[in-house]
């Protein structure tokens, strides 16, 4: 199982008299979920903004296939695929326009793009708006709209940013059959949700953050373990290990 994601010692933030993460270090493997899980403020977003290269380490590192996004940023802007909490999508242009424009980016050849974005507009039952502009979508279609360009392509890593937020139970299901069809192709998955069911369901591993540290990492056998819980579930771990705060 190959190391995709390090996350090393990272300490980050937005300003850098005040770091909301501290020493963060976990890592994604190829052919695995693994779940950024947290309450509110936690820093799940913080960290994802780190990994995608869009803030910049006040210490640490984060390597993505062995290099930093500084050591080169097209080759790691390639190698993963971020789908985002809010949906962001260009008001003036249509849904098959933004396939497009993600093939594009990503250098997909026609053939290989136009066999993908049809099975993925079947999947996700959006054949009939591929004309329709932003204006006309529901929040769920918004998003499966994001979701549909990060399928488009195949890259190393996912990075998912609450991704069910919105999406009907069909696409939840869509999404998720998705990710294990990637994980098997040897993709790694990193997941940030507050479903902590689906989470238990299909993570192999999680990372538990709280106030901008890692307060436990591991399969769920290893979680409870740590927090001494055998035979709890991932909710009531959560709930325990968070507890001075509610
Ligand atoms: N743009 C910003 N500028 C300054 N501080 C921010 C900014 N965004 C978030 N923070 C702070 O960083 C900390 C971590 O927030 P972050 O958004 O990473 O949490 P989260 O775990 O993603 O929370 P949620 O579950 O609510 O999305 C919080 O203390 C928050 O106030």
């Amino acid at each position: 199982m190959g190391q995709l994601l390090t996350v090393n010692k990272l300490t980050g933030g937005y300003q850098r008299s005040r770091p909301v993460l501290h020493d963060i270090s976990f890592s994604v493997n190829s052919h695995e979920i693994v779940g950024l899980i947290g309450l509110n403020g936690a820093g799940k977003s913080t960290t994802i903004k780190h990994i995608l290269g869009l803030m910049e380490p006040h210490g640490g590192e984060v390597r993505l296939s062995g290099k930093t996004w500084a050591e080169g940023k097209d080759d790691y802007r390639r190698g993963l695929a971020y789908i985002p909490e809010m949906p962001l999508l260009y008001e003036e242009m249509t849904l098959w326009e933004h396939l497009e424009l993600t093939a594009m980016a990503y250098g997909l050849e026609e053939t290989v793009f136009k066999g993908r974005a049809d099975e993925l507009l079947k999947e996700f039952r959006m054949g009939k708006m591929v004309k329709w502009f932003p204006s006309h979508f529901s929040k769920g279609m918004r998003q499966k709209v994001m979701i549909m360009c990060a399928l488009l392509i195949h890259p190393s890593l996912y990075v998912a940013d609450e991704p069910f937020v919105g999406l009907d139970p069909i696409g939840i299901k869509s999404f998720l059959d998705r990710m294990v069809e990637m994980k098997r192709n040897g993709c790694g998955i990193l997941m940030s949700t507050h479903i902590l069911a689906t989470a238990e369901k299909y993570c192999d591993r999680f990372v538990l953050l709280h106030n901008g540290q890692v307060l436990l990492q591991g399969t769920l056998k290893e979680l409870q373990a740590q927090a001494n819980m055998h035979g709890a579930d991932l909710d009531e771990i959560y709930v325990e290990m968070t507890k001075e705060d509610q």
